[in-house]
């Protein structure tokens, strides 16, 4: 049809009858022509010639008002950038969501717009969300997801600061829905925005400073709007593209209301007020020191670790990144993910010893009598998830080349002892700050918080408000006479607190049974544990010595009875352990006049002044005095010491009675090596030098 309407454009038709050269010609073009011709002229008495001709004629005219159409754009768009300045946003971009709030706020309610858009999914994890619940205070709107209006696709005009804006939301085709009007049907109408449009703020004028003044303005708005919260960054789980995705907004928690050993806390505020003072900054520039901090929180599980990091970021009005490490694809998210940190936030690393993250091969010193312990320990750790994540690449973002600067990296740990050496170094964790059980003090300080007014002077409710200020802190008193130190988390006695919300008397005169019967719970998990540990062990025993027989029988040697089969163990561990060392002493021979001296263990994080190095009586103890209830590596390693030298006693008995000559000396010089050589951080935090020295000694 279209070559036929050009010929038609083309060639004058008009006087193209049977016979001419022009209709001659159109014959030629299209065979079947003057057929065509007649059987329209003598049944329509229709000329198709002239049909023809006025469709070319209007075809003509629609592209000319279509080449008119463009040069009217071009013209448009040429003077709109000839006379405004503009700013285009991307749909994943914050600042996207500010600006969109912010004409929420300020032009959607004042100009009366009557075309809108509505969320109430998303919406819990903004301010406005919170602010409006903590206001109402009305529960069972808080049950149903507020809805929330935002412009829609298309132009929002506004004044700001004298200047004209207009900000368009871009369609985007995941946003579009194709109606049965097609393409007529306005965007508005036809779709709704998925949150991921981008934006553009034009302004009437040659200046963007207007529209950075602006987007200022949004981001303020946002703040303020934040101001009670903390808010909280997650990385997305398990996607293509790791980014901090998910906002969460925390109320405040003032750091009050964390209580451990008061000193510490005063110290851990001074060093980070410290470090986040510009002149720190300037200080490290200065001197080629990488501008960065690290804290490691560890303790038994309910402590408030976790608390005590969302009230440090809520405390120097930080943002907190929380990062699931487990759910980062490869080494380079990870890298990513910090790369894309704000300069100055918090990044929250939770149960960093659980995380997944296996030792560097080889870098474990643990022998197989550790490894036993640690299994018949830490039954849970068998269900970990597995990151994907290297302990390399962790390191690598926390102090490597690629590593971002002015964050604040918090890690919280159970079994701090279990981290690698190389991730507590200093540099990557600069404090250690241990925060144990509740000590009688914590717990009168808690009580207190608990029935107290509030910041604004609000008695809590009911007959706690009827209780005088005296009273309460005599019950405080009393209360906290009852609490044995460091025996119950902060958790335990919030939740019975929690119990008797309104109760502080019945609180106070019910504590006493409730610890006792706390404790009876607590000894009898202890021995429950204790028993299938000590039964994983035995059967680890059995399988070994069931092993040991089977080789025994393949070597043909005879050997068969148990007290046999438990020598050859006992040689086989220590040739283990021989050949550990003599691998050691490779790597660190130092020999003077014969005698050899074992080389100190890096203690580069437990020689570091860190505060209240004495025992603490408020159930925060620093690292290098207090190793958790758990036996420390050292210790399991000087029982295994104990242990190996019986076994070496009893070796040489064996071996003499084999007729194999061994050096028992040797064996003890090697095991006191081991002493030395700690296998975990703690371990040269604590003992590790001490021992090590007095090894060296004898
Ligand atoms: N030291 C503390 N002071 C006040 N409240 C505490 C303290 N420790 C724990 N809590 C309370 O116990 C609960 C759990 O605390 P949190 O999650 O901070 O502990 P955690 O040490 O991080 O635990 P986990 O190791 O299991 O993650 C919170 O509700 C918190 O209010």
């Amino acid at each position: 049809m279209n070559s036929l309407l050009a010929l038609a454009g083309t060639t004058s038709l008009l006087g193209a009858r049977p016979g001419t050269a022009s209709f001659e010609q159109l014959e030629e073009r299209i065979p079947g022509f003057g057929v065509l011709q007649n059987f329209f002229k003598s049944w329509l008495g229709v000329d198709l010639t002239t049909v023809l001709t006025a469709a070319a004629l209007m075809g003509a005219a629609s592209s000319g008002v279509r080449t008119i159409q463009a040069s009217g754009s071009k013209v448009y768009w040429w003077i709109i950038r000839f006379l405004t300045a503009s700013i285009s946003i991307a749909g994943k971009d914050r600042l996207n969501r500010e600006v969109l709030n912010w004409l929420g706020a300020h032009v959607l309610t004042t100009k009366g717009t009557r075309v809108l858009t509505a969320h109430s999914e998303t919406i819990q994890t903004d301010a406005w969300h919170h602010r409006r619940v903590l206001e109402r205070n009305d529960y069972h709107h808080e049950k149903r997801v507020p809805v929330q209006y935002l412009p829609t696709f298309g132009a929002t005009w506004f004044i700001h600061g004298r200047n004209l804006f207009m900000v368009r939301r871009i369609l985007t085709t995941s946003s579009h829905y194709k109606s049965a009007w097609g393409n007529q049907t306005p965007d508005e109408y036809s779709g709704a925005p998925q949150g991921d449009e981008p934006l553009v703020v034009m302004c009437l004028g040659r200046s963007v400073e207007p529209i950075k003044k602006f987007l200022d303005s949004c981001r303020v708005f946002a703040d303020k709007q934040r101001e009670a919260f903390v808010t909280v960054r997650a990385s997305k789980a398990r996607s293509y593209e790791e980014s901090w995705d998910t906002t969460i907004l925390r109320p405040l928690r003032p750091l009050e209301t964390v209580h451990f050993d008061e000193k510490i806390k005063a110290e851990l505020v001074a060093d980070l007020e410290n470090y986040l003072d510009p002149s720190t900054r300037k200080f490290y520039n200065g001197r080629g020191i990488p501008y960065r901090r690290g804290y490691l929180f560890y303790g038994p599980p309910g402590t408030g670790k976790t608390s005590l990091s969302l009230a440090l970021a809520g405390m120097f009005g930080l943002e907190l990144y929380l990062l699931h490490v487990p759910s980062v694809s490869d080494d380079r998210s990870l890298e990513k993910l910090f790369a894309a940190l704000p300069p100055r936030c918090m990044v929250l690393l939770e149960d960093i010893d659980a995380v997944g993250i296996k030792r560097r091969p080889g870098k474990s010193d643990d022998s197989d009598d550790e490894k036993d312990d640690k299994d018949s320990d830490s039954e849970e750790e068998r269900n970990l998830p597995s990151s994907r994540c290297t302990l390399a690449g962790l390191l690598n973002v926390l102090d490597g080349v690629a590593s971002q600067e002015g964050r604040i990296v918090l890690m919280t740990s159970n079994f701090a002892e279990k981290l690698d050496k190389a991730l507590v170094r200093p540099g990557r964790v600069d404090r250690i700050i241990y925060l144990g059980n509740i000590s009688p003090r914590s717990s009168e300080l808690m009580f207190m918080r608990m029935y107290s007014r509030n910041d604004e002077g609000q008695a809590p409710a009911g007959t706690v408000a009827k209780i005088p200020e005296a009273e309460l802190t005599q019950l405080a008193l009393s209360f906290s006479k009852e609490i044995p130190d460091e025996v119950l988390t902060p958790a335990q006695l919030q939740g019975y607190l929690l119990n008797y919300r309104e109760a502080p008397v019945e609180a106070a005169a019910n504590i006493r049974a409730w610890v006792a019967e706390e404790r009876r719970i607590m000894d009898a998990a202890k021995e429950k544990a204790r028993k299938a540990a000590e039964k994983r062990r035995k059967r680890r025993r059995e399988n070994k010595l069931k092993a040991y027989a089977k080789m025994a029988s393949q070597m043909g040697n005879g050997l068969g009875s148990d007290a046999e089969l438990e020598a050859l163990e006992r040689r086989v561990q220590n040739e283990k352990m021989k050949r550990h060392l003599q691998a050691q002493k490779k790597n660190e021979p130092q020999k003077t006049n014969g005698k050899t001296q074992v080389k100190a263990p890096v203690t580069a994080v437990g020689k570091r002044p860190l505060p209240g190095n004495a025992a603490s009586t408020n159930g925060v103890q620093e690292t290098r005095t207090t190793v958790p209830s758990r036996e420390s590596a050292a210790e399991r390693v000087l029982a295994g010491n104990a242990a190996s030298t019986n076994g070496i006693q009893e070796t040489q008995k064996e071996t003499d009675d084999n007729g194999e000559a061994r050096g028992s000396e040797s064996t003890a010089q090697e095991t006191e090596k081991t002493v030395g050589d700690p296998s975990s951080p703690l371990e040269s935090l604590s003992n590790g030098d001490k021992i090590t020295a007095e090894k060296t000694e004898s």
